[in-house]
């Protein structure tokens, strides 16, 4: 479903990924581990096209992608949650999530007359039904509650009906139950959906009851790819991930001199 070949990116002086040739079969749900500064979301943004990898290629479905326009990138069928609840503040919750799906269903018609027209209404009432947001859909989206409106973010990237979910922390800044539920949540969301899911988090314990597949970055680079079993019993992995509790950002010590 999803390929990166060889990718770099650079920041000036600083290789943010470091040749990661990683597979995301189509289906899978994987998670992106690392510590702080490892390249984690530069990562997710050269997949959505916010970054032009340095070189290396991503090729999706077949196709390679490097170096199309977000929106190009979107329509291919590529969606990611951003901190976007914050952009319906005035919205309910409901009105939010059928706004995204209208023009969603807008742009698929205007691709291909043979498109189906969305029911908006049913799309809506299903979204709210799988995240779980039926009691807060009359609610303003900017008073819902943080862990709401991340389920928001995400609702509103599933409304445009993505192959590949991309999730940068889904559960960060949430206290330790409202995390289990959220990740529950997203489990609930891919299994539903039939499609392919790739996450960041910090949190190793929710990564290892939650994905498939793990990939660690360091530096960069990948470091180590597998299920929880074979990662939980890596001490390289063990080591730098644990490192990074000490380590502000460790990219800090790779900066190459100007
Ligand atoms: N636009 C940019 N310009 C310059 N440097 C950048 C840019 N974006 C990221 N970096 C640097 O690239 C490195 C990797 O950052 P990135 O945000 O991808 O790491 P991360 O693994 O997602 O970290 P975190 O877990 O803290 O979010 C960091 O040193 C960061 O400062």
């Amino acid at each position: 479903m999803l390929r990166l070949d060889h990718l770099v990116k650079k920041f000036g002086g600083l290789t943010a990924t470091n040749d990661v040739t990683l597979d995301f079969p189509a289906g899978t749900l994987s998670a992106i581990i690392g510590p702080n500064g490892a390249g984690k979301t530069t990562l997710f943004n050269q997949i959505t096209g916010h970054l032009v990898p340095t070189s290396g290629k991503i090729v999706f479905a077949g196709e390679d992608i490097t170096g199309m326009k977000p929106a190009a990138i979107v329509r291919k069928g590529i969606g990611r949650a951003f901190q976007v609840a914050n952009i319906f503040p005035t919205m309910t919750v409901e009105e939010a999530l059928a706004s995204a799906v209208s023009a969603h269903a807008h742009a698929a018609f205007e691709l291909s007359s043979a498109f189906p027209r969305r029911d908006v209404k049913t799309r809506t009432e299903e979204l709210l039904a799988l995240l779980g947001m039926e009691p807060v859909a009359r609610r303003i989206s900017g008073e819902i509650s943080h862990g709401d409106q991340k389920l928001l973010d995400v609702g509103l990237a599933l409304a445009l009906d993505p192959k590949l979910l991309l999730l940068d922390e889904p559960a960060a800044g949430m206290g330790p139950e409202e995390r289990w539920q959220m990740m529950d949540t997203v489990q609930r969301l891919w299994k539903s959906q039939n499609m392919t899911l790739i996450f960041i988090e910090h949190d190793i314990d929710l990564v290892f009851r939650t994905a498939e597949i793990i990939h660690v970055l360091r530096y960069g680079a990948v470091l180590a790819s597998g299920q929880a079993d074979e990662i939980r019993g890596n001490p390289e992995v063990i080591e730098a991930y644990l490192g990074s509790e000490t380590d502000a950002t460790e990219a800090d010590s790779r900066e190459e001199p100007a």
